[in-house]
C-alpha cells in the first residue's frame, strides 16, 4: 500500500527556494523515510513561469504565477518569496484552510508574527520558522521548546550575515562599506533590498521575534531601537582596531528588574554596533556567520553559533521545518504555539544602560578637558578612563576618548548634545556602546 503524499507549495524560488527545491527534489527517498510518506512539491509560485529552473530539479509544469489556486492544494505552505504583502494574505489563507506553513519571513512575523502565531493556534496547524533567525543556527526551537522550562534573562548577539561580513571585511581589508556589500549581495546573503541589512531592519525583526520567544511577551518591530551600521566611518573600524577592538551589530534583548512604583520585569530590546575587545566570544566571529549567547537562570549560558544566512544554510531550517510538520501531518498532530502569557512591558530606550565610548575633536586649548568631562557630571555620567591623542601641528586639534561606566542612554544622548555645544569643541565624532571591555 502507498502512503498518500504530503503535498508542498513552494511560494518562490530565489536563493532559498531554489535550494529547498533542488534537496527536495534529489533526496526524495531520504524525505520519504525520515517523514513516513513521500514529501512532493505540487506547485511552486514564480513570477515567470517561462523562465529555466531546471537547476531547482522540478518539472517546468509544477511552476506558476496563480498564488491563490496554489495555496489552497498543499498540505504544507512553504513561503519563502520575503515581503509583508502578499505573503501574509497567502499565510493567512493557508492557515484557515488548514494547511501547516513554513516561512523565512522574519519582515513578516516581526510585524503580523502574533496574529499568524494565533490563527495557526486556532486552526490548530504549524507555523514554523526557524530559517527566519539566524539562518542556518538551530535557535527558534530551542527557544520555543527545549527552554520552555527555564527562564531566559538575556539574548544577545549578532543575528545580520550581511552586516557581519562587511564590518569584517572592513576591519581586515580596510575596504569601504559599499565594495563590501556588493559582494555580500552577490554571496546570496543581503535582502532583496539590502538597506534592510545595513539599516538594521532585517536584525530589528529577528530581535522582536527572539525577544517574543524569549519572554513570552509580543514584541514587534517597532517595539526595537535600531541603529544600522550606515553612520560607522573606516576612521571608526581603524580606531576600534587601534584600541584592540573590533565593532560588531548586536542585537540585545533582555529582562530587566525595575525598581520603583509599579516595579515588576520590563524588556530592553535593541540593535546598535557595540564596540568589543577582540577576546570577546562575538569578535571573532567571521563573515557572514552568527552567533547568539542565551543567558537563562538555569541553564547558565548558551551559545548558538553557525551560518546566518545564503541558499544552502538556510534552505537547512526550512527542510527541517518541513520535516517536523510533514511528520504531524503523517501523525495527525501539531507542535506546541507560540505563549505571550507574560505580557511585559517593553522599555523605551532611554533606560538602557550601558557603557559608552564617546571620541570627541578639540581645540588644544587651556580648560577644555575641564568642560567636557564637566558636561558627563553635570548628567550623572561617570567616567571610567580618558585618552587624550596628539595635538596636530596643522591645526592644533586633539582628540579625547572617553570610556564611561554603565550610563542611561537618555543621560548620555543630552551629555553629547551638550558637549557638541562648547566652544572649543570642533566635533563628538563618534558615540559607541561598548560590551566587555
Ligand atoms: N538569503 C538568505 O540568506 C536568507 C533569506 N531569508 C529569508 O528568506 C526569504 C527568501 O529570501 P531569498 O531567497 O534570499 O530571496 P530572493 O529574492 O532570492 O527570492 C525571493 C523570490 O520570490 C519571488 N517573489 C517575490 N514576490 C513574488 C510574488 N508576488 N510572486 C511570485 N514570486 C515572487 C522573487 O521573484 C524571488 O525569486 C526572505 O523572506 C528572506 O528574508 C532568511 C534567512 C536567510
Ligand atoms: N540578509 C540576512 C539573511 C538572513 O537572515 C542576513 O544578512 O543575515
Ligand atoms: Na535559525
Amino acid at each position: 500500500m502507498t502512503t498518500k503524499p504530503i503535498t508542498v507549495a513552494l511560494l518562490g524560488s530565489g536563493v532559498v527556494g531554489t535550494a529547498v527545491a533542488r534537496e527536495l527534489t534529489r533526496n526524495a527517498a531520504d524525505f520519504e523515510a525520515r517523514v513516513g510518506a513521500p514529501v512532493q512539491i505540487v506547485g511552486a509560485l514564480v513570477r515567470d513561469a517561462s523562465k529555466d529552473r531546471s537547476e531547482t530539479g522540478l518539472p517546468a509544469d509544477v511552476f506558476t504565477t496563480d498564488a491563490e489556486g496554489l495555496v489552497e492544494r498543499a498540505d504544507i505552505v512553504v513561503e519563502l518569496m520575503g515581503g509583508t504583502e502578499p505573503a501574509k494574505s497567502l499565510i493567512t489563507k493557508a492557515l484557515e484552510n488548514g494547511a501547516s506553513v513554513v516561512t523565512a519571513n522574519k519582515a513578516l512575523l516581526g510585524e503580523a508574527g502574533p496574529e499568524l502565531y494565533q490563527l495557526a493556534m486556532e486552526h490548530g496547524v504549524d507555523l514554523s520558522y526557524e530559517a527566519a533567525v539566524a539562518g542556518a543556527i538551530p535557535l527558534i526551537r530551542p527557544l520555543r521548546e527545549s527552554l520552555a522550562g527555564d527562564e531566559v534573562t538575556k539574548v544577545l548577539g549578532i543575528v545580520n550575515g550581511t552586516t557581519n561580513f562587511i564590518l569584517d571585511k572592513m576591519d581586515r581589508t580596510g575596504a569601504n562599506l559599499e565594495d563590501v556589500l556588493a559582494e555580500a549581495q552577490s554571496l546570496g546573503y543581503a535582502e532583496a533590498d539590502p538597506t534592510a541589512d545595513v539599516e538594521g531592519h532585517d536584525a530589528q525583526a529577528k530581535a522582536a521575534i527572539l525577544a517574543s520567544l524569549a519572554f513570552h511577551t509580543r514584541v514587534r518591530t517597532s517595539d526595537v531601537h535600531c541603529e544600522g551600521i550606515m553612520g560607522l566611518t573606516a576612521e571608526d573600524i581603524k580606531a576600534a582596531r587601534r584600541a584592540g577592538c573590533v565593532i560588531k551589530l548586536l542585537a540585545i534583548a533582555e529582562k530587566v528588574e525595575r525598581d520603583g512604583a509599579d516595579g515588576g520585569p520590563g524588556v530592553n530590546v535593541r540593535v546598535h554596533p557595540v564596540l568589543l575587545a577582540r577576546s570577546h566570544p562575538l569578535a571573532t566571529v567571521r563573515e557572514a556567520f552568527n552567533a547568539v549567547f542565551v543567558e537563562t537562570k538555569l541553564a547558565g549560558e548558551l551559545m548558538f553559533y553557525g551560518r546566518g544566512a545564503g541558499g544552502d544554510p538556510t534552505a537547512s531550517a526550512v527542510l527541517g521545518d518541513i520535516v517536523h510538520a510533514a511528520r504531524h501531518r503523517v501523525s495527525g498532530s501539531h507542535g506546541a504555539g507560540e505563549s505571550a502569557y507574560a505580557n511585559l512591558p517593553i522599555l523605551p530606550i532611554g533606560e538602557s544602560l550601558t557603557r559608552y565610548v564617546v571620541r570627541v575633536e578639540v581645540a588644544d586649548e587651556p580648560g577644555v578637558l575641564g568642560r567636557v568631562t564637566s558636561a558627563f557630571g553635570d548628567q550623572g555620567v561617570s567616567i571610567e578612563s580618558m585618552r587624550q591623542g596628539v595635538r596636530r601641528s596643522e591645526d592644533g586639534l586633539a582628540s579625547l576618548t572617553f570610556m564611561t561606566h554603565e550610563a542611561p542612554e537618555s543621560a548620555l544622548a543630552t551629555t553629547v548634545d551638550t558637549i557638541k555645544k562648547l566652544p572649543d569643541v570642533t566635533s563628538v565624532t563618534s558615540v559607541l556602546r561598548a560590551e566587555g571591555i
